[in-house]
């Protein structure tokens, strides 16, 4: 599957200036962009009596195009708005809708109601006068759809900037947007629907989607399917959750060094107790996980040392993260493999305290500056590369907070990361495994679960 590039507001811009700049007239891109709403409206909510509320930009201007076109197929059609368009495009959208135009305060809701507001020009919060309407007439409503973005949700970074009502589809146009899936906003946005309107949309940031992958080949052997090396510690529950998540993501073979959770661990698991020194020197192994559970005492700071003089493809978790935190991040701008690195907010707060921004700006500033791929977790997982590339993932279950799951992603990703030579790839890979994997073992779900439904995700991959 391709996964769909994610635009900022300005790329999108250029992007549309572009195609005017061929010859395709703003007029044009908007009459497409409000005939695609429209279908995608009919076929998403039915035919019910619908309310349209258009803003004063190019947004508004969609509006007015979905009005026209959905009173033309026979529906029941209002049109209630903010201001007068501004735009030339948006004014003969408007002169074009033969319908009356309500002030927003006089509107009369229906139960369909779609927020044709505001879009990518947003720019500051929604005022009391239009927050007040607004909310009231969504709770008025049966079914939400916002065209491109909820009015009141920045473009670029994930924040609502005023009050914004939960969405049950979001039209956008040419591309996705990075709010679509940042939290908070992208829990506001429902289901999302982009609809191509002529626009080129390039970008060096996609959505994380379904993996492709490959079954083994007759000639492979498991050494070449993938080795990987997970070293525990002081809770040796948590390196053996990364060890099994490696061995079900498809890795040939996996070894625990150090003390390993006798019971829980699969027998196909290789166990090595003892010191990491000299096993990590067999050029077999395609990649070493070293953080969940290792501790924070001499021990695990030796195992850590060896991990990073080892020279091997690195997944770097939990509390090596912590102890890199101290002073040692600087060691890994120097190693020969990129690393991965895996933070959750917290872990990331420690690592790279004066960063700012957008989770999208931060995730790759920090891959910037550590020469690392970062796995910025949490509900809207980020991954970032240092040559710019960055992917973002689409919500994943809830009930993945809870404890051991980051124990099973690092092992997902160190499994992937023995086959390839693409770090990048396969950190993006291995969260949409674990979070497909999520959705497969369902509420409640605890780590354990995470494991046995990899082989059932991976299956959709092949
Ligand atoms: N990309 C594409 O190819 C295509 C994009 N299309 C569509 O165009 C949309 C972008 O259009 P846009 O640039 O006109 O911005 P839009 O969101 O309508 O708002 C700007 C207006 O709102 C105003 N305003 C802003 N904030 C405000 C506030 N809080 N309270 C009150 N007013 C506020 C602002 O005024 P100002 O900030 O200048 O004072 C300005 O007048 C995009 O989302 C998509 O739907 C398609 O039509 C065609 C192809
Ligand atoms: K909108």
């Amino acid at each position: 599957m391709i996964p769909r590039p994610i635009l900022t507001a300005d790329q999108m811009r250029a992007a549309e200036a572009k195609a005017v700049a061929a010859g395709t007239p703003v007029e044009t891109l908007m009459e497409r962009a409000g005939a695609a709403a429209a279908t995608a409206i009919r076929l998403h909510a039915g035919t019910m009596p619908c309310l349209i509320l258009c803003g004063p930009g190019n947004n508004g201007g969609d509006g007015y195009v979905i009005a026209r076109k959905l009173q033309e197929w026979g529906m029941d059609v209002r049109v209630a708005a903010v201001g007068e368009p501004q735009s030339a495009a948006a004014a003969s959208a408007k002169a074009a809708w033969t319908g009356a135009v309500d002030p927003i305060s006089n509107a009369k809701h229906a139960p369909l109601w779609i927020d044709a507001l505001f879009g990518t020009g947003l720019r500051r919060p929604l005022d009391e006068t239009i927050v007040g309407p607004f909310l009231k007439l969504a709770s008025e409503a049966r079914v939400r759809i916002a065209i491109d973005l909820p009015s009141g949700v920045a473009t670029d970074t994930g924040q609502i900037l005023s009050t914004v009502p939960s969405f049950h589809l979001t039209i956008t146009f040419g591309s996705l947007k990075p709010s679509h899936l940042l939290m908070p906003a992208a829990q506001q946005m429902g289901r999302l629907v982009v609809a191509d309107i002529g626009v080129e949309a390039l970008s060096s940031v996609h959505e994380i989607g379904r993996p492709s992958m490959d079954s083994p080949s007759p000639l492979e052997h498991k050494y070449r399917r993938g080795y990987a090396a997970i070293l525990a510690g002081d809770m040796p529950g948590a390196a053996a959750l990364s060890a099994a998540a490696a061995l079900h993501a498809g890795a040939g073979y996996v070894r625990l060094i150090g003390e390993a959770a006798g019971a829980f661990l699969p027998n196909a698991v290789v166990r090595t107790p003892g010191d990491p020194v000299e096993v990590l020197a067999d050029p077999r192994i395609g990649a070493v996980a070293v953080g969940p559970g290792l501790g924070r005492g001499e021990r695990a700071r030796h195992l850590l040392d060896a991990a990073l003089a080892s020279n091997r493809p690195l997944v770097l978790d939990a509390d090596a993260l912590s102890i890199l935190a101290e002073g040692k991040l600087s060691r890994l701008c120097k190693a020969t493999h990129r690393s991965i690195l895996t933070p959750h907010a917290g872990e990331y707060a420690k690592l790279f305290p004066d960063h700012e921004g957008s989770k999208l700006d931060q995730a790759l500033r920090a891959a910037r500056e550590t020469g690392c791929v970062i796995v910025y977790k949490g509900a809207d997982t980020v991954v970032a590369c240092p040559d710019g590339r960055a992917a973002i993932a689409h919500a994943a279950p809830a009930w993945l907070a809870s404890a051991g799951t980051g124990d099973v992603l690092t092992g997902i990703i160190a499994a992937l990361r023995s086959t390839t030579t693409s770090p990048f790839g396969a950190a993006c890979a291995g969260v949409w495994l674990h979070g497909r994997a999520a959705e497969l073992a369902g509420p409640a779900l605890i780590a354990d679960d995470l494991i046995d439904q990899l082989p059932a995700a991976i299956a959709e991959c092949l």
